[in-house]
């Protein structure tokens, strides 16, 4: 079985390489990082460590790599002979991927007509559809209604803490022991693929909002509170009584929106929100608030971890959700120099002020009660400024 994965980063080889592996496929990596490339292949193999106290490691082997740079036909030919393809490469490539994805389909069309499912792993809603429709957007209106009847996107949701890694081995990734993969059932072409730890759905929505809505506005409270506060790692901020304080909160209130619009149980989403703080505070995992809070305008997007719930919240309660207006406004105060996203927020601000800046990267209509609580939190969380 041969799976093609595009991103070798954290999740690609912490998570997806792994499972991939442990259910018996080749994985073909797919990347512009050469010396990943170029050490995959050496070495067709490497160490997934689990960041608890026993670094219980499995070694995943059966793996190689093409730089999609310099190697674009080897692509074509390896997505000509996949059984499955994968993504990890963040919302913002899929875009980049999609013309090679559909030049690799385009080929595979004329050597066979096996169906094949392309899923794309990342923290959106919706990420294997925007794939398809980018990929669309490459091919005649002829291939798409072929294409249609053989070449699944299912969407997924993924959650696995992998850090950036520090590691002097180039390839060994460090992971969190916990870990889901629930998969869109409905849109599977073909056979389902059998892989362990991938948990199929009829119906994705409730899950990828409750994770990105837990998981992630979680996360995004030590990140951006945790950088405002001055800390430089999730383990830092989590140990900070603010911080705490807000986070429970935040997740009260985007766990109120979970709850009102999907029917969870109250207790078990509890748990749920109590096993989640528990991970941000595994002491074996170091974590940056730079990595959690990267792309800042990306994660102040309307369908996002923090504006979706909060107007959910509003709606459904008549509440106003000021933990998370209060992770709002200090998203809109991070700065950081190597974030692309960061230093252009910085820069709407500086130009537009933080409530056209708000308005322009939330998509919130003009008067939306939201934009009023996140200008007031602007206001208190300088009281969390050391
Ligand atoms: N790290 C984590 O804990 C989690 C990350 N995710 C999601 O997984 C996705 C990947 O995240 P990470 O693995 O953390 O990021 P990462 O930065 O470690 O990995 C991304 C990889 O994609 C590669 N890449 C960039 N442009 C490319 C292109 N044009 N073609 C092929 N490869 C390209 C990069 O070189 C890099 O190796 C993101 O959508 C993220 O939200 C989801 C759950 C957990
Ligand atoms: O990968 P993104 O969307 O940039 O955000 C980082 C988030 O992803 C995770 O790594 C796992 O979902 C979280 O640790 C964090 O909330």
């Amino acid at each position: 079985m041969l799976a093609v994965h595009f991103g070798a980063g954290n999740i690609g080889r912490g998570f997806i390489g792994s499972l991939l592996y442990q259910a018996n496929y080749h994985t073909t990596f797919v990347d512009v990082n050469d010396a990943v490339i170029q050490e995959l292949n050496e070495k067709q193999q490497y160490n997934v460590v689990l960041a608890s106290e026993n670094s219980e490691t499995l070694t995943v082997k059966n793996v190689s790599g093409i730089n999609s740079i310099t190697d674009p036909d080897k692509v074509v030919e390896a997505i000509v002979n996949a059984d499955i393809i994968t993504t990890a490469v963040g919302p913002n490539i899929l875009a980049v991927i999609s013309e090679l994805i559909a030049k690799g389909l385009q080929a595979r069309m004329k050597s066979n007509q096996h169906p094949l499912n392309i899923i794309a792993c990342e923290n959106m809603i919706g990420g294997s559809s925007l794939l398809k429709e980018k990929v669309a957007e490459h091919l005649t209106e002829e291939e798409r209604t072929s294409f249609d009847a053989i070449f699944g996107f299912p969407d997924a949701a993924v959650d696995r803490i992998v850090p950036n890694q520090a590691n002097d081995d180039l390839l060994e990734v460090s992971v969190e022991p916990y870990y889901e993969w629930v998969v869109e059932e409905t849109a599977i072409k073909g056979a389902k693929p059998s892989i362990d730890g991938v948990t199929y759905v009829a119906d994705l929505k409730p899950y990828i909002e409750r994770k990105l809505f837990t998981v992630n506005t979680g996360h995004a409270v030590p990140a951006y509170i945790g950088r405002y506060m001055g800390y430089a790692t999730i383990n830092e901020a989590m140990n900070d009584q603010h911080v705490q304080e807000i986070i429970k909160g935040a997740l009260t209130e985007s766990g109120e929106a979970l709850i009102q619009t999907y029917q969870f149980d109250r207790e078990e989403h509890q748990t749920y929100i109590n096993k989640i703080i528990q991970r941000f505070m595994n002491p074996y995992i170091s974590d940056e608030v730079t990595r959690v809070a990267r792309g800042p305008i990306r994660k102040l997007g309307p369908n996002d971890r923090l504006i979706r719930p909060a107007s959910i919240y509003l709606d459904v309660t008549g509440k106003e959700p000021f933990h998370l207006a209060k992770t709002i406004a200090s998203a809109l105060e991070y700065e950081n120099e190597q974030d692309e996203e960061a230093v252009k927020l910085q820069q709407m601000i500086t130009e537009d002020g933080y409530e056209k800046t708000l308005q322009s990267v939330s998509e919130l209509d003009v008067g939306h009660p939201l934009i009023p609580i996140v200008l007031t939190e602007l206001e208190m969380i300088k009281s969390l400024k050391k």
